[in-house]
């Protein structure tokens, strides 16, 4: 389990109930939340949301990011042009758990025109309760970063 508590949530207009569910999921677990919106569903262009929680972890006012549009690919791709952001797409609970594990990943993307709503909640406990194993995967990591 990891010992960072600041978590930034954003999306695109595709994603906006399932942000809202994860948010309220996770802050019920004690996590503090920073639901960075959009809070209203008019179209909008993902990258801007995409980059802008990413900001919020480069900076250093959140530790973890979860970010989501209709694939959950778009946005990911915005917040991994960010430095220090290590972001991936998960539709499963193995890949959520390795990201964090292997990949040291400090911002989750999930589809919500992919996955229903119960998966999504189980994928974000998976990211949320495991921690990097270092090692062999630092040594990776410290290659990604270069
Ligand atoms: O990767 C992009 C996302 O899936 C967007 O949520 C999607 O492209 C938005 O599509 P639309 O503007 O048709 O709602």
């Amino acid at each position: 389990m990891t010992t960072s508590k600041r978590i930034v949530l954003s999306s695109d207009h595709a994603a906006i109930p399932l942000r809202r569910a994860i948010a309220d999921h996770i802050a019920a677990q004690g996590w503090e939340v920073d639901d960075i919106g959009p809070m209203t569903p008019e179209s909008t262009h993902y990258p801007k949301h995409g980059q802008a929680a990413a900001q919020k972890i480069a900076v250093g006012e959140a530790d973890l990011g979860i970010i989501l549009c209709g694939t959950g690919q778009g946005i990911m791709m915005a917040a991994n042009k960010v430095k220090g952001i290590r972001c991936g797409v998960c539709s499963d609970t193995f890949s959520a758990r390795m990201i964090r594990q292997h990949n040291d990943a400090n911002m989750l993307s999930i589809g919500a025109r992919v996955i229903g709503e119960g998966l999504a909640l189980d994928i974000v406990d998976a990211f949320l309760n495991a921690a990097f194993e270092g090692g062999r995967h630092a040594t990776r990591v410290d290659m990604i970063e270069d």
